[in-house]
């Protein structure tokens, strides 16, 4: 999903771009990085791992400025090498640093556009350094030194005209500041922050208000669809509407898995719409479900947790932690391959078997998407004594793949794919299985905020918003970044591009 932070500070600013990544590591596992702007110059640390590890004292110590942007990755366009990690950077016009969250879906055609018109080349298969290049191509034509942010704005106005996808975004530009902008369909989230130094106003934007939290600015407001923000060096705040009908369709992915429970996205308290989500799937489990005998509760951590204990509220039924979650092992949905993700599911949860023991217990996850936790995870509960296994999930069921930014290329390796709930519940081995409605999962959404009148729910029903993808485009993803191409085989092979500026080690 990929996390993004930009900052424009009266001071330095490596430390909170720093907590800012670890706050929103849950975004994106694989990579991560940090660009500031001091003096004129670039600063850049990348590489793939977890912040902690990328980032040691020294690179801290070289990351200096006012003014820098943070990434971290999870990659779904191109390769996980480390070549891909972001930010990513070009020379012309000014100096131009770039992080990008969501995913392009007309890569393709930019590709083509971007050597044959602004003959700029591409050197690795990220689509984040297209929408890069076809930015600096728009600014290309602005006059003197110090950009107007008239200029800015009507640069991205040509992206939004180009660009189709998801797109969250922070560049920092040389001798100018910082820009940010969120797609005209608001798929993917962006916030604005503020924080009151004794110089003057700061400025910072994050994929999720938790960023902001994390190191003292205030929230501002949610970033517009279509909009741009701009903070020149001096601190001061420019912003405009650069879409022609922009509207919010946020992705209902971030409410159900993606984002921290203690962020607010579009006016829209996560934790909250978990906790709604846990209502209404437990109110259909006591209408559907009236003769089952269950026991107990139980979640499978972490992010189903809010929405169990309100399943069991509902239901007047305990709630247990019959699992233990290894606090070192990060998400395994997000980890780049089927071997790895499900080698991990285990090294992630153990069961507490006294919790299970002769008991008839309900299951409770946020999702199903390839069924790698649930299969696993009905097992373990048999394994330490359940009597009878029935699963809840808090989503319906996924069957199209996504193209916006979360790693589902393809419908094939989706275990509701073709299958009915009973033949699920056959694979996953489960004595029942109950999902959400579609509709019951956006009121519960739209319950905390009942302007946003559509959800991105196109995993769930196959309606993508950006209009553009059809049947040819969706085999096209499948073919380019099915799970074969993941194989440490050719991820290496891909990494011989490493041609990107790394400083010193
Ligand atoms: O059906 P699957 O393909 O297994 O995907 C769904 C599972 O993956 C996620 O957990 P994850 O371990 O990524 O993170 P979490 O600790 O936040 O729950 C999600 O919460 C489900 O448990
Ligand atoms: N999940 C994301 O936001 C990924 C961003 C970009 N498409 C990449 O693969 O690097
Ligand atoms: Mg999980």
């Amino acid at each position: 999903m990929c996390g993004i932070v930009g900052i424009v500070g009266k001071g330095p600013v490596n430390q909170d771009i720093y907590d800012a990544l670890t706050v929103l590591q849950h975004r994106g596992q694989d990579a991560a990085g940090i660009m500031t702007i001091d003096n004129g110059m670039f600063h850049l640390r990348k590489e793939n791992g977890l912040v902690r590890d990328v980032f040691r004292t020294r690179h801290m110590k070289r990351l200096t400025g006012n003014v820098g942007i943070g990434h971290v990755r999870y990659p779904t366009a191109g390769s996980s090498s480390s070549a891909e990690a972001q930010p990513f950077y070009v020379n012309s016009p000014f100096g131009i640093a770039f992080a990008h969250n969501g995913n392009l879906t007309n890569a393709h055609e930019l590709q083509a556009e971007v050597f044959s018109i602004a003959r700029r080349h591409i050197n690795t298969t990220s689509d984040s350094e297209l929408l890069l290049n076809i930015f600096a191509h728009a600014l290309q034509n602005a006059a003197g030194f110090e950009v107007k942010p008239e200029e800015i704005f009507s640069a991205v106005e040509t992206v939004h005209t180009k660009i189709r996808g998801a797109y969250a975004v922070v560049a920092a530009i040389i001798g100018n500041g910082m820009v940010a902008f969120r797609d005209p369909f608001g798929i993917r989230p962006l916030v604005l922050g503020k924080r009151q130094s004794e110089h003057g106003d700061e400025y910072m934007v994050a994929s999720e208000s938790v960023a902001l939290d994390s190191v003292g600015f205030t929230f501002v407001r949610d970033v517009a669809p279509g909009e741009a923000v701009y903070v020149n060096e001096k601190g001061e705040l420019f912003t405009k509407q650069c879409a022609k009908n922009p509207s919010c369709n946020p992705c209902i992915f971030e409410f159900v898995y993606f984002a921290r429970p203690d962020s607010f996205i579009d006016g829209i308290s996560v934790y909250a719409s978990r906790v709604n989500m846990g209502r209404k799937l437990g109110e259909k489990i006591a209408r559907e479900w009236a003769d089952l005998d269950i026991d107990v509760v139980i979640p499978i951590p972490e992010t189903s947790m809010d929405v169990a204990l309100q399943i069991a509220v509902t239901l007047d039924k305990p709630y247990r932690q019959g699992f233990v979650k290894n606090r070192y092992i990060g998400r395994t949905f997000i980890m780049p391959g089927q071997t790895q993700r499900r080698k991990s599911v285990r090294r992630k949860l153990n069961a507490i078997s006294s919790e299970f023991k002769g008991k008839n217990v309900l299951l409770v996850d946020d999702s199903i998407v390839r069924g790698t936790t649930s299969e696993q995870i009905i097992e373990m509960a048999r394994e330490s004594g359940a009597n009878k296994v029935y699963f809840a999930s808090a989503a319906p069921e996924i069957r199209f793949p996504n193209v916006y930014g979360i790693d589902m290329p393809s419908a094939n390796e989706l275990i509701a794919y073709g299958r009915e709930i009973e033949q699920i519940c056959e694979c996953i081995k489960a004595d029942g299985l109950i999902f959400q409605n579609i509709d019951d999962l956006v009121d519960a959404v739209r319950e905390e905020n009942s302007a946003i009148t559509r959800f991105e729910t196109s995993v769930f029903d196959g309606n993508y918003i950006t209009g553009d993808v059809n049947q040819e485009y969706l085999e096209s993803i499948d073919k380019s970044r099915g799970e074969k191409i993941k194989s440490p085989v050719i991820q290496e092979e891909l990494s011989n591009l490493e041609m990107h500026n790394m400083g010193t080690h």
